[in-house]
């Protein structure tokens, strides 16, 4: 079982939809850089864009602005039959509801061989995937409306993984499947990564898919609000230069409040320091 995980690299990407006479901006100036064979789980409230991305990335929808590459391909200016052969070996993305990404007349079995059909490169053996991933025999036989909901999931994963793509994007895998089908989908998702080197994004409001990936994204307002690098919190600087706060600090200084940003007085290196005016002043004083 050979694959080698791809890249992402989306840059300035701006994503507006157009409904109904009014425009909704989802995405509004999105930086983002996830390596090959990472996990990486985008986190944030409900509308912050990350549903957008991710089916960007997918290449679902183009990108109103922006620029999105994966692996060596700039995928944003590709046509629609390339996307289509894209998708079909390289990229997959399983959507929220297990089932929903199932044809529901064939069996699991049949599922994954009709995934795998026409794919060029070594597409994974599907015994050995199903295995990998924690599904068992019983369930490749069944059909899909005879699965538990966590049985879904786990099925959708292993047939989004069916043709040995090197990017694997999954909308709220954990989402509905209880506990124990968490932990199931959760350890399928690290099986995939560690053993075919399979790229993992997932976009979740769990906190525990959050912890089990390498890194979080949080997405807030259309853009990159922090990221986390082995549980440790990151701002991120935004494409027009401003600094978006984390939630419990914009508690304490809410928008209008004006701060002082200046390197270390010690070091004069770039470690910025931010401080309420105020307290400042009175610091001078
Ligand atoms: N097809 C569409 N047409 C118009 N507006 C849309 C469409 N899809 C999403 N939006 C809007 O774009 C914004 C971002 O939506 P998106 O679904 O990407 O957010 P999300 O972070 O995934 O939210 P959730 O966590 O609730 O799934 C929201 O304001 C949403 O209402």
């Amino acid at each position: 079982m050979s694959t080698r995980g791809l890249s992402v690299q989306v840059s300035r990407l701006v994503h507006i939809y157009r409904s109904d006479g009014h425009d909704v901006a989802a995405l509004s100036g999105v930086d983002l850089v996830v390596a090959a064979g990472s996990t990486l789980a985008l986190l944030g409230p409900s509308g912050a864009g990350k549903s957008t991305l991710l089916s960007l990335i997918a290449g679902m929808d183009r990108p109103t602005a922006g620029t999105i590459t994966v692996g060596e391909q700039r995928t944003d200016q590709l046509t629609d039959l390339q996307l289509d052969a894209l998708r079909g070996d390289q990229v997959s993305l399983v959507l929220q509801g297990g089932a929903r990404n199932l044809v529901p007349y064939l069996t699991i079995r049949e599922n994954l061989d009709l995934a795998r059909w026409g794919v060029q490169h070594d597409a994974p053996d599907p015994q050995d995937l199903a295995d990998l991933m924690g599904l068992g025999q019983e369930t490749l036989a069944r059909h899909p409306e005879q699965l538990r909901p966590s049985e879904a999931q786990l099925a959708a994963l292993c047939v989004g993984a069916a043709s040995g793509p090197g990017l694997l994007l999954a909308d709220e895998p954990t989402a509905s499947v209880g506990t124990d089908g968490a932990e199931r989908v959760i350890a399928a998702l690290h099986e995939l990564n560690r053993t075919l080197g399979t790229t993992v994004l997932t976009v979740t409001h769990d906190p525990v898919l959050a912890g089990a990936m390498e890194r979080t994204v949080t997405i807030r307002d259309g853009r990159v609000g922090s990221q986390a690098h082995d549980g440790v919190e990151l701002a991120v600087v935004a494409p027009d230069g401003s600094l978006p706060l984390p939630d419990d600090i914009l508690d304490e200084l809410p928008a209008g409040s004006l701060l002082r940003i200046q390197r270390d007085p010690d070091t004069e290196r770039p470690r910025i320091i931010v401080e309420p005016y105020e307290a400042a002043q009175e610091e001078v004083r």
